[in-house]
């Protein structure tokens, strides 16, 4: 059987791995747990049943084997249609079973099998016929992996089971060199606090090849441990489609085995002897929620901060200094040259063309605005003239880190970072605008706008530039295509999306500040500002 790296869908990274085995239906061993432990560690799941068994945690009453040529019909319907990167092979059950499914392997040719040999379930029950073993020999001789524990392994050796663990390894080589393939021999069934297993490679790989490697585990103290044989098989043959690698392969499925056994308590499943926890890490429960209700739930403490920034107060009361206020417009204005780049740079990334669209339109009217910001409010009222003046420590910190994530985050990632500056200041918008409603009804005299006894607001004008529909249409887009790329993001990147929008949502508070900020440090002693050279 070839053993050669295979190649799943190079797209989705999920490969399509096939169960052949029989059927648990307390769902805690053969294809229900195969099923379950191939989704858990990120595969697509198939499965033909080899067996029905009636079977509880307790035991196996009873075992069904439907026909075999219904057996190859099921094989053959899978193999027609659908590209398969691996095989897990489970209860076999019978010796025409294990004929059947050899026969269809050398017609199928699947590029990896991994041959979970089982002979006797945890209870006790017999799933192998005596004369159905010499079969289960010959197929194996087709797997590119065999995962006897230490009774089965005793069985296919012929010799009495292994007391120690040198004597399995011992046993697991004389496997290996028998078949012709690499035997992993596990230590589930010994005594000691550890539990480890074993990957012993085939002859022909032995020569210049790998050497055995020993994968250690501590012993989960728990009764729970039925199906850990039909789970770890299939975990295996997941990883090994993922990565290429069997030391790695053997040793990601065995970290994510643990961690089901560290869980399995947590389930109540029947008296016996009960299944494993196979979703103890997941699925990431944020794959049901908003990006947009996570996030800004994230940041309700910064918003209210925000919100009743002294800059702000001052802005609606009209008292906001002169200096200030160019300050902040200034900074706004270099500010979005660099969000402007960012925003192109969301654009190449977009994964369709409405979103590539959006960016680019943003992308110009972040510019737009910039010059009018000049045109407008930055030449004459002010005094500062375009391109005048630096990039102050919070604009600056803000333009870094979008940068950051423009060049090493993912689509994602950036999408959730530049976030903030459309649905903050949105956000801004409507409460500077609802309170100044509120101060002109308790005030009709007074301002924004009117000519009261202190005279015409002087940032009416400014403050009306928040109604703007426009921005707000912009911000409802931005936030659903972040909700989008939530969804389809790996639970790794949803992590980096909330940090990077809570980076963005920080700055973004800190460049309302940062106008006060900057008046306080220049009214500080000589000495004691930035720079200052003490003698
Ligand atoms: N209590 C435990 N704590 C940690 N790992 C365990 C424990 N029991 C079994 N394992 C691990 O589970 C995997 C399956 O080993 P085991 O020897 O139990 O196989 P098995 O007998 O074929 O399984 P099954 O119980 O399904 O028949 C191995 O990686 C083994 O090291
Ligand atoms: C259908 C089926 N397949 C495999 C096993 C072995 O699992 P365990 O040894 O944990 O009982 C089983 N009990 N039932």
């Amino acid at each position: 059987m070839d053993t050669a790296r295979t190649a799943c869908d190079p797209i989705s990274g999920i490969p399509n791995i096939l169960s052949i085995a029989g059927s648990d239906p307390s769902g805690g061993a053969g294809i229900q747990a195969d099923i379950k432990s191939i989704s858990a560690t990120g595969g697509y799941a198939m499965a033909v049943v080899t067996a029905l068994t009636a079977q509880n945690t307790r035991g196996v009453t009873a075992v069904h084997t439907p026909p075999t040529d219904f057996l190859r019909q099921q094989l053959d319907a899978i193999a027609e249609d659908v590209r398969i990167d691996a095989v897990k092979i489970g209860m076999l059950g019978s010796a025409a079973v294990a004929r059947c499914v050899g026969a269809w392997l050398d017609h199928a040719r699947p590029p990896v099998v991994v041959l979970d040999p089982v002979m006797v379930a945890t209870s006790g029950a017999r799933l192998l016929d005596d004369d159905a073993v010499r079969a289960v020999v010959d197929l194996a001789r087709r797997a590119s992996l065999v995962t006897p524990n230490i009774a089965e392994l005793a069985v296919l050796v012929g010799a009495d089971p292994a007391a120690s663990w040198s004597a399995a390894l011992e046993q697991g080589r004389v496997l290996a060199v028998r078949l012709g393939t690499r035997v992993l021999v596990k230590g589930g069934h010994l005594p000691g606090e550890r539990c480890p297993d074993a990957l012993i490679p085939a002859p022909q790989d032995a020569t210049g090849g790998p050497d055995t490697v020993v994968l250690d585990g501590c012993r989960v103290p728990t009764e729970n441990t039925h199906g850990t044989g039909c789970s770890l098989s299939s975990a295996i043959a997941t990883r090994f489609a993922v990565t290429g690698d069997w030391p790695t392969a053997v040793r990601e499925a065995k970290s994510w085995l643990e961690g089901a056994l560290q869980g399995a308590d947590l389930l109540d499943v029947g008296a016996g002897s009960g299944p494993v926890h196979h979703f103890h890490a997941g699925p990431d429960p944020r794959a049901h929620q908003r990006f947009t209700e996570l996030a800004w739930r994230d940041i309700g403490e910064l918003r209210r901060n925000l919100l009743e920034l002294p800059f702000l107060t001052a802005l609606m009361e009209g008292d906001l200094p002169a200096t200030d206020f160019a300050y902040y417009l200034q900074q706004d204005a270099l500010y979005l040259r660099d969000y402007s780049a960012v925003l192109a740079r969301a654009a190449a990334m977009a994964p369709a063309e409405d979103e590539q669209l959006f960016w680019l339109s943003a992308a110009t009217s972040c510019l737009q605005t910039e010059a009018e910001l000049h045109r407008t409010w930055l030449s004459g009222k002010t005094g500062i003239r375009a391109g005048e003046g630096d990039a102050g420590p919070v604009t600056r910190a803000y333009c870094d880190h979008l940068r950051a994530v423009a060049g090493r985050g993912s689509y994602a990632e950036l999408v959730a970072a530049v976030l903030p500056c459309f649905w903050l200041y949105a956000a801004v918008g409507d409460h500077v605008q609802e309170r100044v409603q509120e101060r002109v009804q308790e005030r009709p005299q007074g301002r924004p706008g009117g000519h009261g006894p202190s005279g015409p607001h002087p940032y009416a004008a400014w403050i009306a530039t928040y109604a703007d529909p426009g921005f707000a249409e912009a911000t409802a887009r931005a936030k659903q295509i972040a909700d989008g790329a939530h969804r389809r993001a790996s639970p790794v990147e949803r992590t980096a999306m909330l940090a990077a929008f809570r980076w963005s949502a920080a700055y973004e508070r800190d460049f309302f500040d940062a106008p006060r900020a900057r008046a306080a440090a220049r009214r500080a002693p000589a000495d004691l500002r930035e720079g200052a050279v003490l003698a």
